[in-house]
């Protein structure tokens, strides 16, 4: 037997069903749990419907009406001219089916629109007697409005009182939207703070006008345009609406400068191929451009049905929020070890583009949205805005027979996926990290680098475009593998790098040149084999183990061997370095991959003076932290530093509360300007040069 489909009555009476909750939650809570786009669907299904039956239809059905009552929470304020929605277009056909049913009523097949962005915030009706703001509020049902005066007073682009000669009574409306900016900022600071996050733009305006407590509203930017008007009283106005626009202008009232005037179908069809290019780069979502007649009295002969005019359309973009299912949740690592989740989706279409992943940001935000693998969710794809989980719908998630979840919640995984190392996690930090720093590939790129460069092991000429071959072309996996190259790698390597690069025979260097470059590489990479602990520390990339850290380990300890054996109790003995350092240089060395890393080393004959550990030294500045700034011109900072500490300093890279004083030499930027901030002493070269002198031993 083949399932029937549910009668057209059935049918109606579901749809209409979803349609009014959908509108409850979207108008009233402020917290839709479909798609926008899934909306329209259902909608448009309820449309063709009752068109077909025209025996079932209803002047209660949500086809026949504007929103939704208003929610109680606000003293209600009556529309004496109501606040309409708009028919919607979503193709070329329907545009010109538009422009004809116009043509056919007024004569004029080529008439002149008003064509402007559909700013995608919610509609609000201000109401301005004698020049002065009296009254604002929100559209309701479009008869009745909720009064937000408090809330509209705190936004800034709404003039509380209008420039010029105002009318007696005039009615603006307009649209109150969020920024993306703000939006985005909104949300970053929200996921910082474990705050929910808006979902949206539009629910972030809806959300924060309709905020009892007028300080939060004022909190969140929300900014203002203006599109037409209510109830005025008064001189007569212009013959168009492109004019009233105009006059709303000179009034003081913000009008979005991508409104303008265009004629017939293909003219509106132009603009919105126009606005659609430029979308992306717009400072506020808009889900379409509308187009009204300019004229009013052709306004006037089309007249209205009962939920939107006959005379303007929404013509709507592709959806920027769209529904799909989580195939998986998996992981990635970044180049500083970062280890990311990310959802996994059946491709969908949003925004234009096919979206297949999104980040997931970190397990927090995981946990936060609740998301698993199965669960069906909303994504949202912005402008350049990477796509988002916007939120999962419950009601969606998978079960099994008795009802209980399918999968269980997502836990990070404990191991690096990339390379097995430990994933830990800091207290206090949102990020998990991999600690397989001198192993782990997702990192080699980063280690290598960082380990090459001239404060490091210092090897000349081993770029990072070079470091990027070496990887790519699998050369070298670890720091280690560096010493084991040889004279016809770095040539082979050249050359297919060259290939790859498409570079022609004239641009390759030719094979004596580049013999001479390779032996130079050759030749710094042997050079850097002789080092000190101090360089080799810094050079192993352990996070936050800078060179000053680096400089205070190999003294305190004097040999490699000590410092990984040390315990974080033993390390955080140190002077200097705190618990969470401590942890990390602990965690870098508990690494199995790391302390093989490091063997390799020694056996590729890296190698560097050890010797008695040696604690600070005593002599007239014991105690005293220092910090060096800026350029000195008798001498190099390194060198100043070195003699600061034989007598008995402790040298650091950067200014707190804790520094004793600074050194200040040529174009000190940012540390002197702290040290001024937090009023500690500052020598410049001549006080440390008089200084010095009168301590030579
Ligand atoms: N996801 C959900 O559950 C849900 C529920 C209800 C409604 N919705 C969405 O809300 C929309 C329907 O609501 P609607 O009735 O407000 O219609 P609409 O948003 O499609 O169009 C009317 C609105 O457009 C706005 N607008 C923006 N720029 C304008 C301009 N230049 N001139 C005139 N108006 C302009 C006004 O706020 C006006 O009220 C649809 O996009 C629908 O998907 C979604
Ligand atoms: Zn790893």
């Amino acid at each position: 037997m083949t399932p029937k489909s549910p009668s057209p009555a059935r049918r109606i009476d579901e749809l209409r069903r979803q349609i009014e909750d959908a509108n409850y939650r979207y108008h009233v809570l402020d917290d839709p749990d479909i798609p926008d786009i899934e909306y329209d669907r259902l909608m448009r299904e309820l449309e063709a419907l009752e068109a077909a039956h025209p025996e079932l239809a209803s002047p209660d059905s949500p086809t026949q009406r504007v929103g939704d009552a208003p929610s109680g929470k606000f003293a209600e304020v009556r529309h004496t001219v109501p606040m309409l929605s708009l028919a919607n277009a979503f193709t070329p056909e329907e545009i010109h089916e538009f422009v004809a049913r116009i043509g056919k009523e007024t004569g004029d097949f080529e008439p002149v629109f008003s064509a402007e962005p559909k700013l995608d915030g919610l509609a609000i009706s201000l109401r301005y007697e004698n020049g002065a703001f009296v009254r604002g509020a929100t559209r309701g049902d479009g008869a009745t409005g909720e009064d937000v005066t408090a809330n509209l007073r705190t936004i800034k682009a709404i003039p509380l009182r209008l420039r010029g000669t105002a009318p007696a009574v005039l009615e603006v409306r307009g649209e109150v939207y969020m920024p993306r900016a703000a939006f985005e900022k909104y949300n970053a600071w929200a996921r910082e703070h474990g705050e929910k996050t808006l979902a949206n733009p539009r629910n972030g305006a809806a959300g924060s006008l309709r905020q009892l407590d007028p300080r939060i509203t004022a909190q969140r930017p929300l900014a203002f345009f203006a599109y037409s008007l209510g109830e005025v009283e008064g001189p007569p106005l212009p013959p168009t609406h492109s004019q009233t626009l105009a006059l709303l202008r000179e009034f003081g009232l913000p009008v979005s400068p991508q409104v303008t005037t265009a004629r017939g179908a293909e003219g509106l069809l132009a603009y919105f191929a126009k606005i659609g290019s430029v979308r992306d780069e717009l400072p506020y979502d808009i889900d379409g451009v509308v187009y009204k007649l300019d004229r009013y009295d052709q306004q006037r002969a089309m007249g209205f049905v009962s939920r939107a005019p006959r005379w303007a359309i929404a013509h709507k973009f592709p959806a920027q929020e769209e529904a799909t299912t989580v195939e998986s949740i998996e992981v990635s690592v970044g180049r500083t070890g970062a280890v990311t989740p990310f959802a996994v989706f059946t491709p969908t279409h949003v925004g234009g583009v096919t979206v297949v992943k999104a980040t997931l940001h970190n397990a927090d935000q995981v946990a936060r949205l609740d998301v698993r693998k199965g669960d069906m969710v909303i994504i949202r794809r912005a402008g350049d805005v990477i796509p988002e989980v916007v939120r999962v719908i419950p009601e969606r998630r998978p079960t099994d027979a008795k009802g209980n979840p399918l999968h269980p919640p997502f836990v990070m995984p404990t191991h690096c996926p990339a390379c097995g190392s430990a994933v830990e996690r800091e207290e206090g930090e949102v990020v998990a990290r991999c600690t397989g720093g001198l192993y782990c590939p997702a990192q080699r790129v980063q280690a290598l680098f960082h380990f090459a460069s001239r404060r490091a092991m210092d090897i000349e000429g081993l770029g990072e475009q070079f470091i990027a071959a070496l990887v790519e072309f699998d050369y070298v996996h670890t720091v280690a593998d560096l010493y084991g190259l040889t004279l016809d790698d770095f040539l082979e390597m050249k050359r297919r790098a060259d290939e790859q690069s498409g570079a022609t025979p004239a641009t390759v260097k030719s094979g004596k040149v580049a013999t001479r470059w390779a032996e130079n590489l050759i030749a710094a990479i042997d050079a850097s084999r002789s080092t000190t602990l101090e360089r080799l520390l810094y050079a192993l990339g352990i996070r936050d183990v800078g060179e000053s850290t680096a400089k205070t380990l190999a003294k305190h300890f004097g040999a490699l061997a000590p410092i990984m054996a040390a315990d974080v109790d033993t390390l955080k003995t140190v002077p200097d370095i705190g618990p969470i350092v401590a942890s990390r240089i602990a965690h870098f060395f508990a690494e199995p991959h790391n302390r093989e890393v490091i063997a390799a080393l020694r056996a590729n004959g890296v190698h560097w003076k050890e010797g008695a550990p040696q604690r600070a030294s005593e002599g007239p500045l014991s105690g005293q932290t220092v910090v060096l700034t800026g350029g000195l011109a008798s001498m190099s900072r390194d060198e100043a530093g070195d003699r600061l500490e034989a007598l008995g300093a402790k040298v650091s890279g950067s200014v707190s509360k804790k520094t004793s004083f600074v050194v200040a030499g040529e174009a000190a930027g940012s540390k002197l300007a702290k040290a001024q901030e937090l009023g500690i002493e500052i020598w410049d070269e001549e006080r440390l040069l008089a200084f010095l002198a009168g301590h030579a031993s």
